[in-house]
């Protein structure tokens, strides 16, 4: 193999200069602070030698020299040295090591997955080595990491492998280049240009998604147009595909169900029609043809107007099968998700995935894996985990959350997800007794899964910082490295994040973490404290609409969610009620089935209860609800006012961009406790308690505010 060796000769400008692209995400590769820091790791960064030659090996190359000329602010390129002799960093596979190193290594490298990587410190060299290409490239990024946050390098002892084999992002992109649920501009894929035109915004979106191990991407909306499947498009996503595999990254397709009807005017989608599978198998090497190493299908099928196997009396099993087969020669595999639900199924809409699919724990192919998200209902802010997880040992199961905020006050708000997602990672399905979280249902060591998987719905949009607000770039970031790991110290990840993207000066890291660290528990008080749901508006899921009644579906009928009267508010899922209780482990139905037990946090999501019930706080209900709302404003007020300490901390554009935004959320807060305290206050008929302030407008002026623009956009 060739070997390429850099040597990189810089000199050295140290200079404080404040980097505000917020366009560079966490590879901002931020100036060293000071002469000391910046001689420290200048030995390092000037004698790198790697070794191999492959697409990966470019963009490890290229990579090096984006964050060498970061690190230096350099203006030049730095040159390159063929001498070997002096390399403090060596970067290659295993196989590339040489035979006086490899036997102090082996024992670690036999360790090692398909992706995974050693960092460690040996003879006076800093070694970066894996299996395969990958993994070579996230050792890199880590090595990167462990600079861009200023950690010393001689005590380097890493050896990592991701958890999670699948770690995708969904993106809900149409082919119109609209989001759904995208608030950050439109879709990054711009059609019109592909194949041609490889825009340098999908580089930097494979080189963001390879520096957290993102491993594949799903790039059309669940809500699926079959011209995807098309030559025509087929060629387009060839062509991300080609972009995106020297970076390990795969691309995903959504298939719409009833698609071969639509293409080719087959005269049914039946899952268990010969002339439907053949179809399907046809379409599948043709796609094969096109991206050799395509990953699979995701497919939303029975759910929301979407077509599938129910049109034709068939399971999700039968339609899920049908594309495994179809896919399963060319080692592919078909993400079906469990977000099936009817509007004119009876029962509780929260039961419904469960009852569907429990049944069918068992009866997928080995290449199906079923696609969860991390609450029965839909993604809001917040859920009890949903009970499939620890339920279906025999068929792998993967974690869908949403990245983008439909229901946490979208583009503006800031909201530190990781806090909600470890909540669920951590919870416990008692599946096999205490200790049987869903984090280790994912990584598949609960069931023992062959399959293991989790995806995140994109917050990425063409907004010049991807994400829209600025910290949303940091939800990106830590679904990445859950994806990896779902155990992972979501503190260590906020705080690398911090410093990698802003600034590493700790001031300002110890008051942004102590803001992400409030903002989850802050939003839930202020938007639906106490166990409330769905309340939010109709349709755009943006402001707060208990209010809202009639239209075709019960479902979507907020007062559904909640149900209130001038007794009593909150959903009884005990079995008194909808009994969706019974899908926990008998650890949860004790201690969720009793409303004196239930924590506070799933109250009204499992009980109904009387308004002057007195509750372990010693409020009434009424009262808790009130005062939680105050509290969720004063936690905005809050995170304002301690975001305005960072003023002069990091560069006056995102300290500005980030300001105004939290003086949006600020304002929204107030509008979600005074529209939701008028409207809940006319049923409990309770004078608001001392210290929640009164509401600024009647509630007329909230029934009547609509957001007359397109959300994100
Ligand atoms: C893609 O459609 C979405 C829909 O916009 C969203 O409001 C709901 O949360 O979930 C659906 C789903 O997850 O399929």
């Amino acid at each position: 193999m060739r070997k390429i060796l850099l040597t990189i000769f810089c000199v050295i400008q140290v200079q404080i200069s404040w980097a505000n692209d917020g366009y560079k995400l966490w590879l901002q590769y931020l100036p060293f602070e000071n002469k000391a820091v910046a001689e420290y790791y200048r030995d390092y960064l000037e004698n790198i030698v790697l070794i191999g030659n492959s697409p990966t090996h470019s963009v490890i190359q290229k990579e090096l020299e984006i964050a060498i000329e970061g690190f230096f602010d350099m203006k030049n390129k730095p040159g390159i040295n063929l001498n070997p002799s002096t390399a403090l960093v060596w970067i290659g596979t295993e196989k590339e090591l040489s035979k006086d190193i490899l036997p102090e290594l082996q024992s670690q490298i036999n360790q090692l997955g398909d992706e995974g990587y050693i960092l460690k410190y040996l003879h006076g060299k800093v070694i970066v080595t894996a299996k395969g290409n990958a993994g070579l490239l996230y050792g890199t990024f880590a090595l990167l990491k462990q600079i861009q946050t200023r950690e010393k390098l001689e005590n380097l002892d890493i050896l990592e492998n991701p958890k999670i084999q699948l770690r995708l992002l969904n993106h809900w992109d149409n082919l119109n280049r609209t989001v759904e649920r995208g608030y950050s501009g439109f879709s990054i894929w711009n059609w019109h240009r592909l194949p041609h035109h490889i825009d340098q915004q999908y580089i930097d979106y494979a080189r963001a998604n390879a520096s957290i191990g993102i491993n594949g991407t799903s790039i059309t909306n669940v809500n699926a147009n079959a011209l995807v499947l098309t030559p025509e498009y087929l060629e387009k996503a060839a062509a991300l595909a080609d972009a995106f595999r020297p970076y390990g990254i795969k691309v995903y397709l959504t298939a719409r169900f009833n698609a071969p009807m639509m293409l080719d005017n087959l005269s049914t989608a039946d899952p268990l029609n010969p002339e439907v599978q053949d179809w399907w198998k046809k379409k599948t090497a043709e796609i094969y043809s096109y991206i050799p190493d395509f990953g699979g299908f995701l497919v939303k099928a029975d759910s929301e107007g979407q077509p599938g196997p129910h049109n034709y009396g068939r399971t999700q099993a039968d339609g899920a099968n049908m594309l495994a087969d179809a896919v399963k020669p060319f080692g592919g595999i078909v993400m079906w998700r469990a977000f099936v639900y009817n509007e004119k199924t009876p029962t509780d809409r929260i039961r419904q995935a469960y009852d569907e699919f429990k049944p069918l724990d068992g009866k997928f192919r080995d290449n199906v894996i079923v696609q969860v998200k991390n609450g029965p209902l839909d993604f809001q802010p917040r859920e009890p985990f949903h009970p499939l997880f620890g339920a279906m040992s025999e068929t792998p199961l993967m974690m869908e959350f949403q990245i983008t905020k439909e229901y946490l006050g979208q583009e503006t708000h800031w909201v530190n997800l990781a806090t909600m997602w470890q909540e669920i990672l951590q919870s416990d399905t008692y599946a096999k007794g205490k200790g049987s979280t869903v984090s280790k249902v994912l990584d598949g060591s609960l069931h023992e899964y062959k399959l293991t998987g989790i995806a995140g719905v994109s917050n990425i949009g063409t907004d010049r910082n991807w994400t829209g607000h600025h910290t949303a770039q940091g939800d990106w970031y830590s679904y990445g490295k859950l994806a990896w790991n779902p155990d992972s110290d979501i503190q260590k990840i906020g705080q690398d994040w911090l410093k990698m993207t802003f600034s590493t000066d700790s001031d300002f890291v110890k008051t942004a973490q102590g803001i992400m660290n409030q903002s989850y528990e802050t939003l839930v008080n202020y938007m639906t404290p106490v166990g409330l749901h769905h309340i939010m508006a109709r349709s755009h899921h943006w402001g707060p609409g208990p209010w809202v009644t009639g239209g075709e579906r019960d479902d979507w009928t907020a007062t559904y969610y909640h149900k209130v009267t001038k007794e009593a508010i909150g959903f009884d899922r005990t079995e008194n009620g909808s009994n969706a209780l019974a899908q926990y482990a008998p650890e949860w139905k004790a201690m969720w089935g009793n409303p004196e037990t239930t924590p506070l946090e799933y109250l009204l999501w499992f009980h109904r209860v009387e308004w002057d019930k007195k509750l372990s706080t010693g409020n009434s209900l009424w009262d808790e609800i009130a005062l939680r709302y105050q509290k969720g404003v004063e936690g905005a007020r809050w995170m304002q006012s301690e975001w305005t300490k960072m003023n002069g901390k990091i560069d006056e554009e995102r300290f500005s961009h980030i300001s105004s935004f939290l003086a949006i959320q600020v304002k929204e807060a107030e509008w979600w406790r005074d529209a939701c305290l008028l409207y809940f206050g006319q049923f409990s008929g309770i004078p608001l308690p001392a210290g929640v302030e009164a509401p600024k407008h009647d509630l007329n002026y909230y029934l009547n505010f609509k957001r007359n623009f397109v959300p994100g956009i």
